[in-house]
């Protein structure tokens, strides 16, 4: 980005011509009627001539509602690397948890850029208004914006290419700057707290084939906004995580949401009255975003709700012509989320809202959850986590201990083969207790805790055989005396 003066000059040429035209405006009555039609004719070329450049506002707030416009503080984003450079008054913001300090530029700052060898000018205003309302004080509404100039004859490269790369690269540093937060479900509405889970892919244990593969994945997803629109889907990528308690489905969650920058949406289903506010909830998560429902199976009565409904239709079927009821008993009988609600909204709604997201659905038990919910296309990834593998317990020695290798990892290794404990019990036993630091200390403890698992399995295996011999034998003496004679 360059700074230069011409972006003064052209707006006295511009306020010199504005001028000319109030002074025509005011006196053109005084003109005979032919007069002033044939000269207002050549008026606009005159303008065009004299002042050959297009000028475009970015308001702050837009709409009915007054929302704070995207477009605009994705451009205050965006002009923020060049502001600092060039403008002389800057406006310090702090983000990401005081951690980091963002500059733009202050009002009434012009500062210039570059975009394939055009050169065009940004200018930030404000415009101050009196308030309404009754008030001792006097209080001014202050309208800010942005206003972008350029050559008439680059229109379609700043209007198209240009807008779009302002508007990406904003939103992408803005992404880089921001606070991520942890929104939770109150009911219709969302509440939030800052966003700081220490998990990352690196510290999940796990096979690391398996973890490049899923990283991989996500980081795919997060790069092909031009494959998802060029194919004509929407942009979103369903990910169902199972398996037993403590084996890092929730962390798996948070180390997702680090890698990708995302805000972490954890929806209790529970709490949402109807589909009616769980659409309302989703339409207002952010652009990126991950949205979780956790223990799904337990969630909702999301499994029979279908099959209730699919047994109601068959007995309407049957009915045949029955008298419909009216659109507002039908709603209030059905005022629960349903399993259709939560598919339409995984398969439909999002394609309308733009911005990447992922839903992330949790569960202890696959097997009960209804197919529909989890086929591939809504839930386009399955990922098992399950009890810790000795790759998966290296992990958690580095990051607890910071041991790479040990003369008792061979003893584990066996070990961890023959009994099944989950991360979060191998890592309860991975924290320093004792002497702080003594690795020795916690890997005997894990071997004992593993022996001991091993014996109750074995135990467990054997009492079932001796149960299931138990309850063979009396069958098959009833049998050998219905068969005698
Ligand atoms: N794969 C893992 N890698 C690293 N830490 C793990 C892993 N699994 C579990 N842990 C540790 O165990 C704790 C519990 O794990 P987490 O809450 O992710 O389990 P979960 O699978 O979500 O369990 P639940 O099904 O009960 O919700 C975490 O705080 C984490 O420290
Ligand atoms: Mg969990």
């Amino acid at each position: 980005m360059i700074h230069l003066k011409q972006g003064d000059m052209l707006a006295q040429v511009g306020s010199v011509v504005a001028c000319l035209m109030f002074v025509w405006a005011m006196f053109k009555q005084y003109f005979p009627y032919e007069l002033r039609d044939r000269l207002e004719k050549y008026n606009k070329r005159v303008f065009t001539f004299v002042y050959p450049y297009i000028q475009i506002k970015f308001h702050e707030f837009t709409g009915e509602r007054l929302m704070r416009s995207e477009a605009y503080s994705a451009i205050e984003t965006y002009l923020s690397s060049s502001s600092s450079m060039q403008a002389k008054r800057l406006k310090a913001e702090v983000v990401k948890n005081n951690q980091a300090l963002v500059l733009s530029m202050d009002d009434h700052e012009e500062v210039a850029d570059e975009f394939k060898g055009v050169k065009l000018w940004w200018v930030s205003g404000k415009n101050a208004f009196k308030s309404q309302t009754l008030s001792f004080y006097q209080v001014t509404d202050e309208k800010r914006y942005y206003k972008l100039k350029f050559h008439k004859r680059h229109r379609d490269l700043i209007i198209g290419p240009y807008l779009n790369h302002v508007l990406k690269e904003g939103r992408a540093l803005k992404a880089k700057n921001r606070q991520r937060k942890l929104y939770t479900n109150n009911g219709s509405y969302w509440s939030h707290v800052v966003f700081e889970h220490p998990a990352t892919f690196k510290t999940l244990a796990m096979e690391p084939e398996k973890k490049k593969e899923i990283m991989d994945d996500l980081i795919t997803f997060s790069q092909s906004e031009e494959f998802y629109q060029r194919i004509g889907r929407a942009w979103k990528r369903g990910y169902l995580l199972y398996g037993p308690p403590g084996t890092g489905k929730s962390t798996m969650i948070a180390a997702m949401a680090n890698l990708l920058n995302y805000d972490i949406y954890d929806l209790e289903l529970t709490a949402v009255k109807d589909n009616t506010e769980l659409r309302k909830l989703l339409i207002e998560t952010s652009r990126k975003s991950i949205v979780v429902i956790e223990d799904i199976d337990c969630s909702l009565d999301l499994t029979g709700q279908r099959r209730k409904k699919k047994e109601e239709e068959k007995e309407g079927d049957e009915k045949e012509q029955k008298p419909k009821l009216p659109k507002e008993e039908r709603d209030s009988k059905n005022s629960q989320v349903t399993l259709s609600g939560l598919l339409n909204f995984i398969d439909g709604l999002w394609s309308v809202c733009g911005g990447e997201r992922l839903i992330v659905f949790t569960t202890n038990f696959v097997e009960k959850l209804d197919p529909a919910l989890i086929r591939k296309g809504r839930m386009d990834k399955h990922i098992e986590l399950s009890y810790c593998s000795f790759e998966a317990f290296k992990v958690l020695a580095n990051n607890y201990l910071q041991l790479e290798s040990h003369q008792l990892f061979a003893k584990i290794s066996d070990l961890l083969g023959e009994a099944k404990m989950t991360p979060a019990d191998v890592a309860e036993h991975l924290m320093p207790k004792i002497v702080p630091g003594n690795a020795q200390v916690c890997l005997e403890s894990l071997i004992g805790a593993l022996e001991t698992t091993k014996e109750k399995a074995k135990l467990k295996a054997e009492k079932k055989k001796h149960e299931r011999r138990k309850h063979r034998q009396p069958k098959r003496k009833q049998k050998r005396q219905t068969t005698r004679p």
